[in-house]
């Protein structure tokens, strides 16, 4: 079942499949963290949910923790998760795709009938505005969707965000967009609005994938409140 991002998605982030019940009522996508998983491809195996599946193995590098030395194993078991039926995208860093590391793991998906999620993350800052245009561009050539996931100081952080969003999601380019952190948690129930396509929320607080999410419930009647 592939994931098209045709209108707005909200993920249920989880390195657990077995929450999936309980995402069912605000999600319409799991993304299962392969990196935070321990067996995530005998997990994927046993899966028997029925929300599709965006798969993840993030590196290190970017706020993951699949490793930095062992990329052609990280890449290798998310070309696998890929051959599952209940995964319907998988989510590969731009600077892998860019590099070609990636290339055949992008490949292998469509092969499978998923689509790909190129994303960029920066957990340090903001770009400035033409960056973060460049890099969701790019991100755009190379994945059915492009995410670009910045870190805000401020609230204000979020606005040049918002605007970018704004502009390539008006060139009819799919992109998801979010500001990670305390200042930029609005940018979560906002993004959508200015064209974002992917949401992601932990189903349970506590295990945030990443710094200011909002819980599943929560992004899920804000989005629907502020539409
Ligand atoms: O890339 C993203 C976005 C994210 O980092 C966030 O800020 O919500 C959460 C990650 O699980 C996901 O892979």
């Amino acid at each position: 079942m592939s994931l098209e991002f045709d209108s707005f998605t909200l993920a249920a982030a989880t390195a657990d499949l077995s929450e999936e019940p309980r995402a069912r009522e605000h999600a319409d996508c799991v993304e299962f963290r392969m990196d935070l998983a321990t067996e995530s491809l005998t997990a994927l195996a046993s899966y028997t949910g029925e929300l599709p599946i965006v798969a993840t193995n993030r590196t290190d590098r970017e706020g993951g923790a699949g490793g930095e030395e062992s990329d052609e194993r990280r890449l290798d078991d998310l070309a696998r998760a890929a051959e599952f039926d209940s995964v319907g995208a998988i989510d590969i860093e731009l600077a892998a795709l860019e590099s070609g590391a990636a290339e055949t793991t992008a490949a292998h998906a469509r092969d499978h009938g998923a689509s790909v999620i190129a994303s960029a993350h920066d957990f340090e800052g903001i770009p400035d505005t033409d960056g973060m245009r460049e890099l969701l561009d790019r991100a755009t050539e190379h994945g059915e969707v492009g995410k670009l996931a910045v870190s805000a100081t401020d609230p204000g952080d979020v606005l040049a965000l918002l605007s970018v969003t704004d502009e390539l999601a008006g060139e009819g380019k799919r992109v998801a967009t979010m500001a990670m952190g305390e200042a930029g948690r609005h940018s979560r129930a906002v993004a959508p609005i200015y064209g974002s396509r992917i949401g992601y929320a932990p189903v349970d607080p506590a295990n945030a994938t990443a710094p200011g999410q909002y819980d599943l419930a929560t992004l899920r009647e804000l989005v629907e409140r502020l539409r």
